[in-house]
């Protein structure tokens, strides 16, 4: 419960916890323990290491290994599949894709991912992962029946499903680059009957004001990944979101 117990402290406290997605096949882990340093010192409270596509084995394995290098803050994996549980994070966001047509991202991975979980003692924080349009790669890859973006109850359905089923977070993702946010409506209503259990937006979530809207509507975690891939200044452009979502 450490990881999970430090994420709800910081968002009873601080009002929303900002979590940094860093995707190891994106740059290597020495580059990617640069980025990791550089959204500490911005303020970030945690780094997520995952991604859709290419995000296991030793390359995962090196990536947190050098992220521990440079910074104390928790490494929570994000995984695509199986491949992507590795034993030098702290935790995992232990997630089934409530919304998928594939039932090996609904079950099938979390199956073949447990076992190297139990081993490893790495912490497993439950997670409903709801993906919204327009999805981006990981709706491609996840083969999800999208929830559309005016949609609110869907989202609340699912979000209910998640919560009944035992699930301590929720995910409204819209994919990683995506032209627009989840909508505050959307999240306001799933946090309406979220009640305590945590709620994460994240997908196109690029500026302050953005990242402001959605933590105002009801988001307690804030992901962003884009930004700090493509930023010349990743300590400023985090600085600046911190800063706007905190209270
Ligand atoms: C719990 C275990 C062991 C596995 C869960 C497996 C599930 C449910 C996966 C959901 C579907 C999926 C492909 C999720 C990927 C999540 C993720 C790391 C998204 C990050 O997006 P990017 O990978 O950065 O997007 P790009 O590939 O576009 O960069
Ligand atoms: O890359 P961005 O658009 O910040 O999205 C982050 C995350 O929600 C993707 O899984
Ligand atoms: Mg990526």
């Amino acid at each position: 419960m450490q990881v999970e117990k430090y994420l709800n402290d910081i968002a009873e406290r601080e009002g929303t916890v900002h979590l940094t997605l860093i995707d190891p096949a994106s740059q290597s882990p020495d580059e990617a323990a640069e980025i990791a340093l550089a959204a500490a010192q911005g303020g970030t409270d945690a780094i997520m290491v995952g991604g859709s596509t290419g995000a296991g084995g030793m390359l995962l394995d090196q990536t947190l290994l050098k992220i521990k290098e440079k910074t104390d803050k928790p490494n929570i994996l994000f995984p695509g599949n199986s491949a992507g549980v590795s034993r030098y994070a702290d935790a995992i966001f232990f997630m089934s894709l409530l919304n998928s047509r594939d039932i090996s991202f609904i079950t099938s991975n979390q199956v073949m991912g447990a076992p190297v979980v139990y081993k490893s003692g790495i912490e497993p924080i439950s997670m409903a992962y709801l993906i919204v349009e327009p999805g981006g790669t990981v709706g491609w890859v996840g083969d999800a029946k999208l929830i559309p973006k005016n949609k609110a109850d869907i989202a609340v359905a699912y979000a209910l499903a998640g919560k009944y089923l035992g699930m301590h977070y929720t995910y409204l993702e819209a994919g990683s680059g995506a032209d627009e946010a989840v909508r505050p409506e959307m999240i306001g209503a799933v946090k309406h009957v979220l009640g305590d259990n945590k709620l994460i937006v994240g997908g196109g979530i690029r500026d302050a004001v953005t990242a402001k809207r959605c933590a105002l509507a009801g988001a307690d975690m804030i992901v962003t990944g884009t930004i700090v891939e493509k930023s010349s200044n990743v300590t400023a452009r985090i600085e600046e979101i911190v800063s706007a979502i905190k209270s």
